[in-house]
């Protein structure tokens, strides 16, 4: 499938770093290092803008190197990009380590996975079906 994208940023479109994989990986767009400190939040513009056709979501996701080595994630994750949005798409990271950590220009700070989604109307109803679980949750089948 073909995707409309404008590509500010001078970097590499957003790519799959191998054959099957899901996600795609983006880069950060800035003009000047961005410092995030332990548990600070930065909203990183990456020059993307993008068209996804009806029925299409993306999804900002984060790159588990960085979270296992540095302990940035993604505030919102996975962040959702809507397909009437024609903004920039911008990641909002977060330092969940207890040291700085430097974002440059180009580095590699999130991945998108392009996904299908349903559009449903709601059916008000007085009941639900029964199931075997009904209302068992949160860990009601033990360990
Ligand atoms: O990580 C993200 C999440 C969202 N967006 C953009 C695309 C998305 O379509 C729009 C709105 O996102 P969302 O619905 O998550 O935010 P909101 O707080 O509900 O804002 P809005 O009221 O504009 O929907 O912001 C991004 O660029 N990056
Ligand atoms: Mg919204």
């Amino acid at each position: 499938m073909n995707i409309n994208i404008i590509n500010n940023s001078g970097h590499p479109l957003p790519q799959y770093e191998t054959a099957h994989a899901a996600g795609m990986d983006m880069r950060a767009f800035i003009e000047t290092e961005i410092t995030i400190k332990p548990l600070q939040r930065v909203l990183v513009p990456t020059g993307l803008y993008i068209e996804l056709p009806v029925g299409y979501e993306a999804q900002i996701r984060p790159r588990s190197g960085l979270a296992y080595k540095h302990g940035i994630s993604i505030v919102n994750s996975p962040g959702t990009i809507d397909a009437d949005y024609r903004g920039e798409i911008k990641v909002l990271l977060v330092n969940l380590s207890d040291t700085d950590f430097v974002v440059n220009n180009g580095d590699r700070i999130a991945q998108m996975v392009i996904a299908k989604h349903e559009t449903i109307a709601w059916n008000t109803v007085e009941e639900l079906s029964d199931t075997a679980r009904g209302a068992g949750g949160y860990g009601h089948t033990g360990k």
